[in-house]
C-alpha cells in the first residue's frame, strides 16, 4: 500500500479521451490493490500554447519534476500548424522529455495473438507473433540540434534554406547502446543496431562506438543496419529482430511502421526513461485529429504505457501484470475498436474509446 504522485499532461487532439480511460484503470488498480495514485493534470501542447501562451509552461515542467510519474496523451494538430519558428505544440514534448533528461525511449511493437489478422503481413512472415523492442535515443539528433534558417524565411524564393543539425556526442550513444544491451540481455539477447553510416558522419560514430561497446555484451548477439534496409526487413522478415537500438529520427519513423506490423498504432506503448526513476509514458501515436471527439480512438496504447509507468517508475509488478491480464481478457472476448477490427469481427463487438476503457476496468482482477 502506498501513495504515488501521477502528473497527467492530456494535451490535444484524442489525447484528453484516452488519457481519461488510462486514468480510469490506473484508478480501479488502485482501489483492488490499496494504492492512491495522486493524480495532477497540467497542460501541455497546443492548448497550453492557447491558455498559457507557451506549449510548456513552468508550472508544468515543476510538477512532472516532483512526481513520481508522468503520462501523457498526445499534442499537436492543425489549429497550431501554421506555427512556424516559434513555439509549436511538438515543442512542447521535446521540452519536456528534455527538462526531465529522458534519453531512451522504450517502444515494445508486440502483435498481440488475438490481433494477428490485424497485421498486413502474410501469417507466415507472422509466424508464432511479433514482439520487437525498438530503443529509441530521444534527447538528442536533429530533433533537438542546432536550427538554422536563411534571414528571411521565404518558401517562394528559390535561396531560402533551412537546416537541422544531426549531431551526437559519444557519450549519448554509448548510454542508449549500453540501455539496448541490457534490455537485449532480459530478453532473447540479440540486438540490431541501425544506422546510416554510409552516408552520414553521426552515424559512423554511432557504428564506431557499438563496435567498442559489444565488446562488453558478449552474451548478446549483435548485428548492424542501414535504416533503409532495415524499414524493409522490417514487413519482410520482422521476426528476425530482437532488440532494435537507433537514433532519436531514425527510432521514430521505425516505430511506425512496426506498429502497423504489429497490427494498429493504436496498440504501441512506450516508455521514456532517464538515469532515475522518474519517466514520462505515452501512446507512440500522436493526437490523431482526424478521430479526435468522435469516440472513435483505441486508447489500449495509453493503458498499455500505465503497466510500463507502474514497472519502470513505481516497482508495481503485479499491479501491471494486473491491467495486461485485463487488455487481454478483453480481446480474448472479442471486443474491439475499430482499427483493431477484421471483417469476422461482429458489429457488437465493436466499441469506442470510453467502452473499451470501461471494459479494461471490468476485467482488472
Ligand atoms: N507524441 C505525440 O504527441 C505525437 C504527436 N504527433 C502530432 O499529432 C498530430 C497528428 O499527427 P499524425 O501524423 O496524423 O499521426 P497520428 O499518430 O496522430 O495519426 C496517424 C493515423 O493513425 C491513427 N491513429 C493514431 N492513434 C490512434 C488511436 N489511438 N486509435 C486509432 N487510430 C489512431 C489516426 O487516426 C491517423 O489516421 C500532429 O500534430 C503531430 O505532430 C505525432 C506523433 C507523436
Ligand atoms: C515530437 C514528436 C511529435 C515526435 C514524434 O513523432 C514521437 O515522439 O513519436
Ligand atoms: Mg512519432
Amino acid at each position: 500500500m502506498a501513495t504515488f504522485k501521477i502528473v497527467t499532461l492530456p494535451g490535444d487532439g484524442i489525447g484528453p479521451d484516452i488519457v481519461r480511460e488510462a486514468v480510469k484503470v490506473m484508478n480501479r488498480v488502485g482501489e483492488i490493490y490499496g494504492h492512491t495514485f495522486e493524480i495532477t493534470e497540467k497542460r501541455m501542447g497546443g492548448i497550453a500554447i492557447d491558455m498559457d501562451g507557451t506549449s510548456l509552461p513552468q508550472d508544468t515542467i515543476d510538477a512532472a519534476l516532483a512526481s513520481d510519474a508522468v503520462l501523457l496523451g498526445a499534442v499537436g494538430g492543425p489549429k497550431w500548424d501554421h506555427l512556424t519558428n516559434g513555439d509549436r505544440p511538438e515543442k512542447g514534448l521535446l521540452g519536456i522529455r528534455g527538462a526531465l533528461k529522458l534519453y531512451a525511449n522504450l517502444r515494445p511493437a508486440v502483435l498481440y495473438k488475438q490481433l494477428q489478422h490485424t497485421s498486413p503481413l502474410k501469417p507466415e512472415i507472422i509466424g508464432e507473433g511479433l514482439d520487437i523492442l525498438v530503443v529509441r535515443e530521444l534527447t538528442g539528433g536533429m530533433y533537438f540540434g542546432e536550427k538554422a534558417n536563411s534571414p528571411a524565411f521565404n518558401p517562394e524564393k528559390p535561396d531560402c534554406w533551412a537546416s537541422d543539425l544531426e549531431k551526437y556526442s559519444v557519450f549519448e550513444i554509448e548510454r542508449i547502446l549500453r540501455t539496448g544491451f541490457e534490455a537485449a540481455r532480459k530478453r532473447q539477447k540479440k540486438l540490431c543496431c541501425v544506422h546510416k553510416a554510409n552516408v552520414l558522419e553521426s552515424s559512423r560514430l554511432w557504428r564506431a562506438v557499438f563496435e567498442r561497446v559489444k565488446n562488453e555484451y558478449p552474451d548478446i548477439e549483435t548485428s548492424e543496419m542501414y535504416v533503409d534496409n532495415c524499414a524493409m526487413q522490417l514487413v519482410r522478415n520482422p521476426r528476425q529482430f530482437d532488440v532494435i537500438v537507433t537514433s532519436n529520427i531514425f527510432g521514430d519513423i521505425l516505430t511506425d511502421e512496426a506498429s502497423q506490423v504489429a497490427g494498429s498504432i493504436g496498440m504501441l506503448a512506450s516508455a521514456s526513461l532517464g538515469a532515475g526513476k522518474l519517466g514520462l509514458y505515452e501512446p507512440i501515436h500522436g493526437s490523431a485529429p482526424d478521430i479526435a471527439g468522435k469516440n472513435l480512438a483505441n486508447p489500449l496504447a495509453t493503458i498499455l504505457s500505465v503497466p510500463m509507468l507502474f514497472r519502470y517508475s513505481l516497482g508495481l509488478t503485479k499491479e501491471a501484470e494486473a491491467i495486461e491480464a485485463a487488455v487481454n481478457a478483453v480481446l480474448d472476448a472479442g471486443w474491439r475498436t475499430g482499427d483493431i477490427k477484421s471483417k469476422d469481427t461482429p458489429a457488437n463487438k465493436i466499441v469506442g474509446t470510453k467502452e473499451m476503457g470501461d471494459l479494461v476496468v471490468a476485467a482488472i482482477k
